[in-house]
């Protein structure tokens, strides 16, 4: 093992779904250079460890301040990101870059059932059903087209949500499929649940690869794992958020996609958290200022009412 080339080291979390995405991204790293080898630096945050609201957390951001940490320190040289866990009203460390945003997978939510339960879609689950989801944004989507529908806390890594549910404590679940798919549990899904009924969160799908912005050996081999479609969602998106400042608990939905004739439309929502108004506002543009599209549709969402609605909901 030449000595010359010290592996990268991966930071992560290390709940099942974070070491699944850590070891996706070192197997990216070794295929796209077979010299240098990565390995994954598991890190347990107080977000892992912990049950309860986010407050009791320590707040915003929780998740990820003690990877900013190590990252800064040296301790390790990459730290990967569910950028929907991303904070979007607190501006990252400055030394940091976003080296590279991974091909989006499926960016929608899913539904689930207990194990052995008759399968039925959304729409077919009785009044009174009771469902766990702990993300206000789901909870006021569900109460919106569903308002039968109960809605309950819901924490824990996906393997922990997933046997509450099987062990009755609800009938039915919401989960991001994406996370389902990388804890090899796709197969739980009863429903995909389009996004006109469930608009995906900021950021959902995608791994975010963030490096120290002077170290270049990190920066360039994390580069060529970069999907610029991607980022150009990812951009817009954020920066919708970040106008919005809403934080990883806000009642906030935004989700941009890219048509056959190379434009993006990006579709932003806020809600009340019963569900029972909202802002909804999209918009299409030319791919190359994504940041002027996600700002734009901030705009048009703050002038419905959108920070009231933002702030009904704590940090
Ligand atoms: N908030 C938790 C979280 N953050 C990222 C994912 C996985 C999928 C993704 O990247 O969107 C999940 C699980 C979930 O919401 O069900």
């Amino acid at each position: 093992m030449p000595t010359d080339r010290p592996p990268l080291r991966i930071g992560t979390r290390a709940s099942p779904l974070a070491l699944a995405q850590a070891r996706q991204l070192r197997d990216l790293l070794a295929a796209a250079d077979p010299a240098r080898p990565a390995e994954i630096v598991p890190m347990t945050t107080t977000g892992d460890t912990r049950k309860g609201s986010l407050a009791a957390l320590g707040g915003k951001g929780a998740f990820v301040k003690e990877l900013d940490r190590a990252l800064a320190a040296g301790d390790v040289d990459v730290c990967l990101h569910c950028m929907k866990d991303v904070p979007g009203d607190v501006p990252r460390p400055q030394g940091f870059i976003w080296a590279a945003y991974l091909r989006r997978d499926d960016p929608h939510d899913c539904l689930l059932l207990p194990a052995g339960a008759p399968r039925r879609g959304l729409a077919d689950l009785p009044p009174g059903t009771r469902v766990g989801t702990s993300s206000v944004r789901r909870r006021a989507q569900l109460r919106r087209r569903h308002p039968g529908l109960e809605t309950g806390e819901f924490r824990g890594n996906i393997n922990s949500r997933i046997a509450r549910l099987d062990a009755g404590e609800y009938d039915a679940a919401v989960l991001a499929h994406a996370g389902l798919r990388r804890a090899g549990l796709e197969h739980r899904a009863v429903e995909v649940i389009a996004s006109d009924v469930l608009c995906p969160a900021v950021g959902s799908a995608v791994l975010g690869a963030e490096c120290r912005r002077d170290d270049t050996v990190t920066t360039e081999a994390l580069r060529a794992l970069d999907h610029p479609e991607t980022r150009t969602h990812i951009t817009a998106e954020r920066a919708m958020l970040h106008a919005l400042q809403g934080h990883c608990n806000s009642p906030i939905a935004g989700h941009a996609t890219t048509a056959p004739d190379g434009r993006v439309t990006l579709i932003g929502m806020v809600f009340a958290p019963d569900g029972s108004s909202w802002a909804h506002a999209r918009e299409t543009a030319d791919r190359d200022r994504p940041a002027d599209l996600g700002a734009s549709v901030a705009d048009a969402l703050l002038t419905q009412g959108a920070r009231t609605l933002i702030e009904a909901v704590g940090p």
